[in-house]
């Protein structure tokens, strides 16, 4: 299939479930970098006569744009359902920032899908608006012929998880869909959120709010939302609370916003609990976006 503009680049192309699993390439404007996106194509968009619904991923901590689509194997829940999946990589590439590759949980990889205040970070790390604005844009635009645009979800895993949330939470109806496995839920509760936010929003915790589900979901006024979250029980990250599920249940429950938080007994953090479970998410998903 021919997309519709020229800053777009086919980097590979794979047949997977009838389907075509793709990587491009694009020059973005808001990271000034070159990045990566993967783009599943199920096999009900050939031909390219039928809008179909999409579903973003965000991936975590130390991932590209690969680990999803290497490892979870959503592509076949993706066909079955004929829903487009795009996943974006986790900051900018080929940037070089003083202190960006000393950590794996902050820097390169590690971008929070937030726009950064502080310098030296502000100038490119900008996941916020390059995920739900120029990404959007570019996706609605080059794709124009398949993709439904009033029929996009979005989902995501640790610091993808709070991407998925944040992003649904801070742009009321642009996303009809949402779920998260072993988010970040509270993240100025949490060191891997104080860590990041220190770092990218600086001191001032009023602007880290504005990045937090449990505090953003207090003040949510947009269309009805499910939240559904998943979470390993066995998950070393839970246990050692850089996750905090409980805290946007309990922030859900006191504003009457829906939440179903499944606990899977004997799972950890890893893609062999995303794959165990990714099924049930595009059922959730399937079953809003195709209602
Ligand atoms: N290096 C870390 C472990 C890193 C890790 O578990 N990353 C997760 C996301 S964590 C939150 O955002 C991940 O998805 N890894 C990629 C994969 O393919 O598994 C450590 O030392 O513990």
């Amino acid at each position: 299939m021919k997309t519709k503009m020229e800053n777009l680049e086919q980097v590979s192309s794979n047949k997977i479930f009838g389907g075509q699993q793709r990587v491009y390439s694009h020059e973005s404007s808001e990271l000034k970098c070159k990045m990566n996106f993967s783009l599943y194509l199920p096999p009900q968009a050939e031909g390219g006569d039928v809008k179909l619904p999409v579903i973003y991923y965000l991936s975590g901590l130390t991932c590209t744009e690969q680990n999803f689509i290497t490892k979870s194997g959503f592509q076949r829940y993706a066909a079955e359902h004929g829903i487009i999946v795009i996943g974006p990589d986790t900051s900018p590439r080929g940037v070089k920032i003083d202190g960006d590759d000393e950590s794996w949980d902050f820097g390169v990889s590690a971008g929070f899908y937030l726009d950064a205040a502080k310098e030296p970070w502000s100038k490119n790390y900008r996941m916020g608006s390059y995920l739900n604005t120029e990404l959007y844009d570019l996706i609605l635009k080059a794709f124009s012929n398949v993709v439904d645009p009033d029929r996009i979800g979005i989902m995501g895993h640790s610091m993808g998880g709070h991407g998925a949330l944040v992003s649904t939470l801070r742009n009321p109806g642009q996303y009809k869909s949402v779920s998260a496995f072993a988010p970040i839920c509270n993240p100025t509760a949490c060191p891997w959120g104080v860590k990041a936010f220190n770092g990218y929003l600086g001191e001032d915790k009023a602007k880290w709010v504005e990045w937090d589900a449990t505090e953003l979901v207090k003040k949510y006024e947009g269309p009805p939302l499910t939240l559904l979250i998943d979470q390993g029980a066995a998950d070393k990250f839970y246990i050692e609370k850089q996750l905090l599920p409980e805290n946007l249940v309990e922030a859900c429950r006191s504003v009457g916003v829906p939440v179903i938080l499944n606990l899977r007994e004997g799972y950890d953090h890893s893609y062999y609990y995303i794959s165990s479970f990714i099924g049930e998410h595009f059922d959730f998903h399937a079953k809003i976006l195709k209602a």
